[in-house]
C-alpha cells in the first residue's frame, strides 16, 4: 500500500484508512480540535459533561444483551470469534441529543462478579474509571461509520471520528468503541473532520 500523503489522507480519509489505526497515525487527517477529543484518556463521560456547560448529560441504553461480537472486536480482544461476549450500546447524550455513541464488548467468561450487567443508564466510565488497577491499552482511531445492531443505534451512524481501545481490569478485557457525532460537531463548533 502506498502511504498517502498528508493532502490525500485529509481529502479522502474513508479511501485511504484501514478500517482502524493507531490514533497517532490517523493525527495527519486530523484537525487539532478533534484531536483533543479522539486522543484524550480520561473518562469521555466527565469530558461530555463538562463541554456539555448546562446542558444535562444522560447515558441513554440503546441494547445490552449477551450475543456473539463481531470479529474484529473478538480480534480486539484476543478471543475466537465465537465465543459469547456481553455487548452493550449506548448514545451519550447533551440535553437529549446524542452527540457520541458507543458499544462495548467483554468476554462472557470474564464478567462474573463485576456487576456489569446491572449497570443500566450509569455510565460505564463511572465504573471504569474507579477501578484501582485498571489499565487502558492503546488508542485506536477510525473515520469508517460503526457497525451497530441495535436499530435505533443504527439510526444515529453519522460518525465524525471513531475511537476504541482495551482497558484490562482484574481479569477483564473490555473492548470500548466510541463514535463522535457530527450533532457534537454541530453543537461544539467543531470542524468536520
Ligand atoms: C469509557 C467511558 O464510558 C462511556 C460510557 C459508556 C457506557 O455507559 O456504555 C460507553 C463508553 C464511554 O464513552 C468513559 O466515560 O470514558
Amino acid at each position: 500500500m502506498i502511504a498517502p500523503t498528508v493532502r490525500q489522507a485529509s481529502l479522502f480519509p474513508h479511501l485511504l484508512f484501514p478500517h482502524w489505526l493507531p490514533v497517532a497515525a490517523a493525527r495527519p487527517a486530523m484537525s487539532a480540535s478533534w484531536w483533543q477529543w479522539v486522543a484524550s484518556t480520561d473518562s469521555l463521560t466527565s469530558r461530555l459533561t463538562v463541554a456539555g456547560g448546562t446542558k444535562a448529560f444522560r447515558v441513554q441504553l440503546l441494547r445490552q444483551t449477551i450475543g456473539l461480537p463481531l470479529r474484529d472486536e473478538a480480534l480486539a480482544l484476543g478471543i475466537e470469534p465465537r465465543r459469547y461476549a456481553w455487548l452493550r450500546e449506548v448514545a451519550l447524550c447533551l440535553d437529549d441529543m446524542p452527540w457520541v455513541v458507543a458499544r462495548s464488548v467483554a468476554p462472557l467468561s470474564q464478567l462474573q462478579g463485576k456487576g456489569l450487567e446491572g449497570l443500566g443508564e450509569r455510565s460505564l466510565g463511572s465504573w471504569l474509571f474507579q477501578q484501582p488497577d485498571l489499565v487502558r491499552g492503546p488508542l485506536y482511531a477510525t473515520c469508517h461509520q460503526p457497525r451497530f445492531v441495535a436499530e435505533q443505534s443504527a439510526s444515529l451512524l453519522d460518525s465524525v471520528w471513531g475511537r476504541r481501545s482495551v482497558f484490562q481490569h482484574s481479569g477483564l478485557s473490555l473492548l470500548v468503541q466510541e463514535y463522535f457525532l457530527s450533532t457534537m460537531a454541530d453543537d461544539l463548533g467543531l470542524p468536520s473532520r
